[in-house]
């Protein structure tokens, strides 16, 4: 069984806490918007999908224990709500768009007449539990989009050799994974020889977290630290990187985990096909190009130290950026959940599909 990084029932909201992990297994109850908002800030859950979800599922816990009765003061209060939780973390996009269609929702069922309290709190809540199976949906559709793109390019029956960099598996969505939902796919259809997965420092999250994900599931895989990945493409015949996104611009520009940038440069270099897999709630059609993306910067402490075991010698100065921006022109194609895009056809292509939450 896939690793559950997020356990709901209606009124009940745990994530898995992963800042524990590969160690230890504790799950952490979430029981409102301001737990919802420390969990996400400490990166107890993290991964752009899972990020949106349980800052959403956090605000559901909350509203269901509300026992407010005037709409106008229930919309009110879910709209400072939800842009408080956005505030978590900056990079991400999932949690935004999210957020941007719930408060759509909120004004529609507090101007309409026809609709009551309870009724407005329940729709309300139900479109925010809709989000987790249909996150697994689109996921599935990504794995299955994904593999199908970078065995088209191969001659027979050939096996794959995929690099991979961060978490985008079971623990940063609802399940299944983006990146690593390519990966399972393929695994799946016997077509994938190995699996190299990077250490993804400063926080680690490939040796803690998908190297732990990929053992779990007993894909064959190797971990390898930042460092090496030009050594690895050179010596490994790597047949694609597929990476996850926090938010691509509609030019392609994709910020993700720091180190991705290079590690298309790299690819580019080997003539190695770069591959982002993102459902379209990451993909912010608001912004022109990735220069005008924010980028979290992180503690110091998450660079000098693993665990509480200092490595850095004390009072030098740290930079910290959580995410880098990849330039479109180094990006093969954008695995979506509704296919495969060249970044130059993000700008028509994704009008065409609805948003994220708001079709259901
Ligand atoms: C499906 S997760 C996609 C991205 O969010 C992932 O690649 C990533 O960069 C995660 O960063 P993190 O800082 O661990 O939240």
């Amino acid at each position: 069984m896939s690793l559950e990084s997020i356990r709901y029932k209606r009124g009940n909201l745990e994530i898995l806490d992963q800042l524990l992990l590969p160690l230890q297994t504790r799950y952490v109850k979430v029981q409102g918007v301001e737990d919802g908002w420390k969990v996400i800030n400490k990166m107890q859950v993290r991964g752009a999908p899972a990020i949106a979800i349980v800052g959403c599922l956090s605000l559901a816990v909350e509203l269901l224990k509300d026992e407010m009765d005037d709409k106008k003061v229930m919309r009110q209060e879910i709209e400072g709500k939800l842009n408080y939780l956005v505030s978590a973390r900056p990079t991400a996009v999932n949690i935004k768009l999210a957020a941007d269609e719930l408060i759509n929702l909120a004004n529609t069922l507090s101007a309409d007449d026809n609709v009551s309290s309870s009724e407005f709190k329940d729709r309300f809540i139900a479109r925010i539990e809709s989000m987790l199976a249909k996150d697994i949906e689109d996921n599935k559709a990504i794995g299955k989009f994904g593999s199908e793109a970078i065995l088209s390019r191969l001659e027979g029956d050939r096996q794959v050799r995929i690099l991979t960099h961060c978490n985008t598996g079971s623990l940063a969505t609802a399940g299944y994974g983006t990146a690593l939902g390519v990966i399972r796919s393929l695994h799946g259809s016997k077509r994938l020889e190995h699996v190299y997965c990077t250490e993804t420092r400063p926080y680690n999250q490939g040796a803690r977290l998908t190297a732990y994900e990929l053992v779990h599931e007993k894909i064959p895989a190797t971990l390898i630290v930042d460092s090496m990945v030009s050594a690895l493409m050179h010596t490994r015949n790597i047949t694609a990187v597929v990476v996850g996104a926090d938010r691509v611009a509609s030019n392609g520009d994709t910020a993700n985990k720091i180190g991705t940038y290079q590690i298309a440069i790299v690819a580019r270099h080997h003539d190695v096909p770069f591959y982002v897999a993102a459902p379209l709630s990451s993909i912010d059609m608001s912004l022109t190009s990735g220069d005008r993306i924010k980028i979290e910067e992180r503690p110091d402490r998450e660079m000098t130290h693993i665990g509480e075991h200092r490595i850095a010698a004390p009072g030098i100065n740290c930079w910290n950026p959580s995410f880098d921006v990849t330039p479109a022109n180094l990006i093969t194609g954008i695995i979506t959940e509704k296919g495969v895009f060249t970044p130059s056809r993000l700008k028509d292509e994704i009008p065409k599909y609805h948003s994220p939450i708001a079709s259901s």
